[in-house]
Parts: structure tokens; C-alpha cells; sequence
């Protein structure tokens, strides 16, 4: 079974994915080491239609995957990656949260800048959170909400 771990930049798909699984796969290490170079880099000096393309790739590579994949955030935008993950027979775990929550910890987490938290305002960002967040509804099999909960409540939830 492959469980996908959905949701917006920061809303701790990575933190829950491994406490879910040691050896679970993050979409974005995987990309960074394709690309060879930290992704804020790759979106500055290639661009994000090229980052777009080989997440789609890698996308497409991990469906065949057993485990716990934390996916990037703007996974959703793509039409294609929605009806990889829809014919994936696997769980779809979306991460919920309002955005004030996320855009804070976006600000405070400082080991990883996210590019489109450099070239995007905060109403920017917010504009693209709310037009993914029903795509991320949409294609959910289980809705956790994260706001306020720590990463232990919430893998208790996921397990239940
Ligand atoms: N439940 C939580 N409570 C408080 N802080 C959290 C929680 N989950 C994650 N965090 C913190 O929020 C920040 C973002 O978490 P994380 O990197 O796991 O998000 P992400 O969904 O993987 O983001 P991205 O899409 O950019 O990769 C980190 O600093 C992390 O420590
Ligand atoms: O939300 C997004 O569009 C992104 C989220 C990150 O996980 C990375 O995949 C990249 O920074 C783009
Ligand atoms: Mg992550």
C-alpha cells in the first residue's frame, strides 16, 4: 500500500512522513538530487514550468512505490499528477490548515526557504493557497486537520 501525504507548503508533510515511516520518500529530496541543486536555485536559473515536468516524472516513478511519500505542495496543480494519484491504489492523506498558520511557519523555518516564499507577497501565496486547497480536497481519502495539534497528535489520527 503507498500512502501520499498531501497539503501546502509547511502544513509538515515531512515531519509526519517520518514519523509515519522511517524510510518514506520526500517527492522534494528526491527532485534535488535529480536536478542537483537546491530547488529555489532550480526555479531561478531554469525555471518552474522545468521543475513542474520532472516533478510530474518522479511523480509518475513513486506511484509504483510501496510506502509513505510526502509530495511537494504544488503537486495539485497538474491535471496529470490529480489522475496519477486518483488511479494510485493508495491512501491520500491531506494535511488541512489555515493559511495564517502556514504562512507563519513558511516565515519562521529557516533551514528551508521555500522559493515561492521568496518571489511571492503573503496575498500571492495566499491567492495560490486558496486555489489549491479545494484540489486538495478534492483528491483526499482522509482529511486531517493540523492547526494547533502537534506531529505526534496527528500521527495518532492518521493511524486510527
Ligand atoms: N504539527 C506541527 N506543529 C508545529 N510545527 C510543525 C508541525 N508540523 C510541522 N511543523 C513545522 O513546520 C515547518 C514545516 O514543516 P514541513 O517541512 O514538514 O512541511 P512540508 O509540508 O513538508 O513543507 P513543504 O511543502 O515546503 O516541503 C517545520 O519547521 C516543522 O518543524
Ligand atoms: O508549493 C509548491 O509549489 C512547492 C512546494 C515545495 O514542496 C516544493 O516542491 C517547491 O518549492 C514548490
Ligand atoms: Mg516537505
Amino acid at each position: 500500500m503507498t500512502t501520499f501525504l498531501i497539503g501546502f507548503m509547511g502544513s509538515g508533510k515531512t515531519t509526519i512522513a517520518k514519523l509515519l515511516a522511517e524510510d518514506f520518500i520526500d517527492m522534494d529530496d528526491v527532485i534535488v538530487k535529480r536536478i542537483g541543486m537546491p530547488i529555489s536555485t532550480f526555479f531561478a536559473e531554469v525555471g518552474e514550468d522545468a521543475f513542474r515536468e520532472i516533478e510530474s516524472q518522479v511523480l509518475e516513478e513513486l506511484s509504483q512505490n510501496e510506502g509513505v511519500i510526502a509530495t511537494g505542495g504544488g503537486i495539485v496543480m497538474s491535471e496529470d499528477n490529480r489522475r496519477i494519484l486518483g488511479n494510485a491504489d493508495a491512501e491520500i492523506i491531506y494535511l488541512k490548515s489555515d493559511f495564517d498558520t502556514l504562512y507563519q511557519r513558511i516565515s519562521a523555518d529557516t533551514t528551508n526557504v521555500r522559493p515561492l516564499f521568496i518571489d511571492k507577497s503573503r496575498e500571492e501565496l495566499q491567492e495560490i493557497f486558496e486555489t489549491r486547497a479545494p484540489l486538495y480536497e478534492a483528491i483526499a481519502t482522509q482529511i486531517i486537520t493540523i492547526s494547533g495539534r502537534t506531529p505526534e497528535e496527528i500521527i495518532k489520527e492518521i493511524r486510527r
